[in-house]
């Protein structure tokens, strides 16, 4: 039967060739064999088109008569997935989908696979539909109308003459309202303040002062004990008034180490008039008032009974020393501390004992009338930032005696502030090309030094009133209304009142070589209320009294 069937499909009786269509009907057991498909399409690969003898194309299989070249080039969005439409379909369907769309009765499935894109044009590049409003004649045709532009100036000088006129009109305008101290006119010097002097008043640095705010039971502001005035969040503090009652605040004046003892202690009793008010150096090893410290936020704690555990939220001005706080509270480096301003970005909970939490913020500036120099000599904007340090220095010649810069630097005397930096690059080899001072090299010296305490500094605290200097620390600040318990209460609130007045009775530790005998001493009125000692380690005897509540290290 084989042999019969073979017969009928090669009727030629010719040896079958593997191209021949004929060879297999498909049937035979044969499956090796090609089958008349594939031996077609194998064919059609070995089509080639005719040429002449330049190579042109005389004649192909596949191209058509009429037309001289029908190869289409090729492109890659052939293998995409797009379709490409021509503008009266895209309109179309436009349209047609905006009005499903905006049916109440309609419900588009599947919104995301539709080219919505195509509806609504990206905002940047969106287009001004100019053919809406008018006819395209109209719009883009020959007669179109467009309106000329007014010019000011025919040409540049007239525009320069122009400008010089309107400035004077303005100056004549606005020129008793004189610009603030380090503001130019030109505008040039706005620009500037605006990219580097906001530093610590964006949004995003409120954004985590009001996080932490609201996650605060306590509200710890730090100031720097050199400028206590100039580092306090006025702002702030109106706001806790107002909205949040329940909230205490206390002011703990760190880097008490770089002032006079008699300064320290003034600057303490006129501060605790209005909160209560603490003392403190940060430091890992050698830390002064960490003791009251703990004993007043164990206070706090005793005060909001109802709750397992309180909050305790450090904020203040950049580079205070909040993060320093921290890590002495918990003696090891769980917060990162740098002599640089904004190293705190964001905020960060660290577990303190078992019943307090601590915040730490980021740096907050308030917005203030404060001149570019005095935001930079409060240590808000890194002095590595600054395009010019030397215009700061005649300030820091202003505020700081000069015995202790002549102690500082080896300079004997200076007449101004250009002098006083020839003098200093020239002592310490601050020289451009070609042997000029670096003026601007030896200037942020200077300032990274009073950044970092060694330029002795501090702002004397105001002399107090006779009667108001009373012996008992105010604790008026702080609001009871919510304390379950009102003897529990009242207990809390005297425990305070005697930590803060210890405080005031102990001596508070000083960098010694910062200061004459005398800036120690004070005037006669400070040296009654003070005195002061280098104290060693861990001055507050109080230390001990939280030392089974803290955590063990993590
Ligand atoms: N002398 C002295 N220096 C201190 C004291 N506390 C902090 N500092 C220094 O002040 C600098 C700033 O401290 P940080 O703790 O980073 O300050 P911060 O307030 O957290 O700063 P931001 O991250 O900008 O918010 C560091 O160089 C600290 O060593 C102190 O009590 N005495």
């Amino acid at each position: 039967m084989a042999k019969m069937k073979e017969k009928k499909s090669n009727i030629s009786g010719k040896p079958k060739h593997s191209l021949d269509t004929n060879r297999s009907n498909g049937k035979t057991k044969d499956t090796n064999s090609r089958s008349a498909a594939t031996v077609r399409r194998l064919q059609m690969y070995g089509v080639r088109p005719k040429r002449d003898s330049k190579g042109k194309i005389l004649k192909h299989d596949f191209q058509s008569n009429e037309l001289p070249n029908t190869r289409i080039q090729p492109d890659r969005r052939w293998f995409g997935n797009t379709r490409v439409v021509n503008q009266k379909e895209l309109e179309f369907f436009r349209e047609e989908l905006q009005s499903r769309m905006s049916s109440s009765y309609n419900v588009i499935l599947k919104e995301r696979k539709l080219p919505l894109s195509l509806l609504n044009d990206h905002q940047k590049q969106a287009r001004v539909h100019l053919l809406d409003t008018q006819p395209f004649e109209d719009a883009f045709g020959p007669k179109t109308k467009r309106k000329r532009p007014r010019l000011l100036a025919g040409d540049y000088e007239s525009l320069v003459k122009k400008a010089d006129g309107s400035q004077d009109d303005f100056e004549q305008k606005y020129g008793d309202e004189a610009p603030g101290e380090g503001t130019e006119a030109d505008g040039f010097r706005d620009l500037v303040r605006h990219t580097m002097f906001e530093k610590g008043q964006s949004k995003r640095i409120w954004g985590e002062l009001y996080k932490v705010i609201d996650s605060s039971d306590v509200v710890v502001q730090v100031l720097d004990a050199r400028d206590p005035q100039g580092t306090r969040c006025y702002h702030l503090e109106r706001h806790l008034k107002e909205h949040c009652k329940h909230k205490h605040m206390i002011l703990l004046l760190n880097k008490c180490d770089l002032i006079p003892a008699w300064a320290t202690k003034g600057w303490l009793r006129v501060l605790s008039k209005e909160y209560p008010t603490l003392a403190f150096h940060a430091s890992i090893n050698k830390s002064f008032g960490k003791g009251s410290l703990l004993s007043v936020l164990r206070q706090f704690a005793r005060l909001k009974s109802d709750k397992q555990a309180i909050s305790v939220g450090f904020v203040g001005y950049p580079n205070v020393g909040k993060s320093s706080v921290i890590n002495t509270l918990r003696t090891k480096n769980v917060c990162k501390v740098a002599p640089i301003p904004g190293e705190t970005k964001v905020w960060q909970y660290i577990t303190l004992t078992k019943r307090i939490f601590l915040i730490d913020c980021p740096g907050v500036v308030y917005q203030n009338h404060d001149s570019e120099t005095d935001i930079v000599l409060k240590g808000v904007v890194r002095v590595t930032n600054l395009h010019d340090a030397s215009e700061h220095i005649g300030e820091v010649l202003k505020r700081v005696k000069k015995e202790h810069l002549r102690r500082a630097y080896k300079i004997k005397d200076w007449e101004d502030d250009n002098d006083f930096l020839l003098q200093l690059c020239k002592s310490t080899g601050k020289l451009l090309k070609g042997g000029e001072p670096d003026h601007k090299t030896a200037a942020k010296m200077v300032l990274h030094d009073w950044q970092r305490g060694k330029i002795p500094f501090f702002v004397p605290p105001p002399r107090l009133v006779e009667e108001s200097t009373t012996e008992e620390p105010n604790v008026n600040g702080i609001d009871t209304e919510n304390a379950g318990d009102s003897n529990k209460a009242s207990a809390a609130l005297k425990a305070i009142a005697n930590v803060m007045s210890s405080q005031q009775q102990k001596s508070v530790p000083v960098q010694r070589d910062l200061f004459s005998e005398n800036e120690l001493k004070g005037n006669g009125d400070e040296q009654a209320v003070a005195t002061e000692d280098e104290i060693p380690e861990d001055p507050s005897g109080t230390e001990g009294d939280m030392a089974d509540d803290l955590p063990a290290d993590d």
